[in-house]
């Protein structure tokens, strides 16, 4: 059955004078006046961001990981690192859609429908000059200090020496102050300017929270042309005069971590009896400031024998990976249930849009390189993988060069 076309809505009188980003500012602020979920993001390269708003709350409720396939639903996921009553699994559907490439409508799809009056309402309004932005109603997590985590880091080697885990990945959480004037939008746009190669966010849901982010890590694509494509991200070092991508030396250690991501990929790939896939690198890419090795994963989805699960099956195999938790994976999750000290809530979690370019196309990133906008500060994640040789001091200079990422936005 064809999926019934989306209502186009014209912009009204009192939005004429406004151009695309004003547009995109006045439906946020509907969406935040009405208490509605919102997404905004901006595509690896691409010249304009996205905005989808969800309905209500409840409809963006889930339990399972999004199925990636084209008779699956429109809309944006957003999945913490572990699911819990605070932090659920959500995927907001495609209700409300904005996209200033083509600025001069607002697409509302079927479901939503008995909204449009609704909508022509808040369109009719003049834009605030302060946004509502949700905040969680959580306390915030502990922030670790220097002592803390290099405490947490020793640990971890530990449990690497006793082969309780092969790999582990430590992270921390880091409060910052909101300058005064703090604008997320603004924040959103200004890390897409940074960061055009990166996938930039800006999600906020009623009683779960603002997060910003700018992640360099593909978690799962399944692209127009028919292929599913997955990358193993790890190692860092910052990017310098002397360390480019073409120049960067990296030591063993980091080899040998980046190495271990992607045979955890290439274990997945077993798991659903997949062989034919295409696998380059590992390469030394930037991401801001930083380096990493990446290897490049594609699977033709024609070759395969079970095209319209694949993606599905190995975003339910791959979540969280080896890159954000470790290896072997029930071990190293254990371990950081019972050490890390704090809820990762949906840092190393994963986001991104599923059918909404075009049914089966889906784009996960994994949730990276954030901060969670609460109402006077800012919570800045950032985690560093972990094996026998690393040097607890190293480790905690990794996060700061890390949170860097997003700090940028802090002023
Ligand atoms: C965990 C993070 O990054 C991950 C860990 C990396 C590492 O251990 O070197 C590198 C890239 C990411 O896969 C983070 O940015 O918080």
């Amino acid at each position: 059955m064809p999926t019934p076309e989306p209502r186009l809505l014209p912009w009204p009188a009192a939005a004429a004078g406004l151009d695309a980003p004003a547009r995109l500012r006045h439906l946020v602020a509907g969406a935040l006046r009405t208490g509605r979920p919102l997404a905004a993001w901006r595509e690896p390269g691409a010249a304009h961001p996205q905005l989808l708003v969800a309905r209500s709350l409840e409809a963006a409720y889930t339990g399972l990981p999004p199925a990636l396939d084209a008779g699956a639903p429109a809309g944006f996921a957003f999945f913490p690192f572990r699911d819990s009553d605070h932090y659920p699994a959500l995927f907001l559907p495609a209700d409300v859609r904005y996209d200033p490439a083509r600025p001069d409508a607002v697409a509302v799809a079927p479901a939503a429908r008995e909204l449009l009056p609704n909508i022509a309402a808040w369109l009719a309004l003049p834009t605030p000059a302060e946004l509502a932005w949700h905040h969680s109603p959580q306390p915030a997590p502990h922030a670790a200090t220097e002592a803390e985590y290099t405490r947490l880091v020793r640990r971890g080697v530990a449990a690497i020496e006793a082969k309780e885990v092969l790999k582990v990945v430590s992270s921390r959480a880091a409060r910052r102050p909101l300058p005064p004037g703090f604008d997320p939008l603004a924040a959103f746009d200004l890390l897409g300017a940074k960061y055009p190669q990166a996938f930039v966010s800006l999600v906020s849901v009623p009683g779960v929270g603002t997060w910003l982010g700018a992640t360099p890590e593909v978690l799962a694509e399944v692209t127009a042309d028919g292929h599913f494509r997955t990358v193993a991200l790890a190692a860092t070092q910052p990017a310098t005069a002397a360390a480019s991508p073409q120049t960067a030396i990296w030591r063993q250690k980091e080899i040998e971590e980046q190495a271990l991501v992607a045979r955890y990929i290439v274990n997945c790939f077993k798991q659903l009896r997949l062989r034919e896939y295409h696998e380059t690198g590992p390469r030394t890419v930037v991401a801001g400031q930083l380096l990493h090795l990446r290897t490049d994963f594609e699977v033709d989805l024609r070759a395969v024998p079970s095209p319209a699960s694949l993606g599905t099956d190995m975003l339910r195999l791959l979540h969280p990976t080896s890159a954000v938790g470790g290896m072997p994976k029930g071990a190293a999750l254990e371990f950081l249930r019972r050490h890390e000290g704090y809820d990762r809530a949906y840092y190393s979690g994963f986001l991104g849009p599923v059918n909404v370019a075009a049914p089966g196309v889906a784009r996960l990133f994994v949730n990276l390189r954030c901060l969670q906008v609460r109402a006077h500060e800012a919570i800045l994640y950032a985690g560093t993988g972990l094996t026998v040789d690393s040097d607890p001091e190293r480790e905690w200079q990794e996060t700061e060069m890390k949170l860097q990422t997003v700090a940028a936005v802090l002023g």
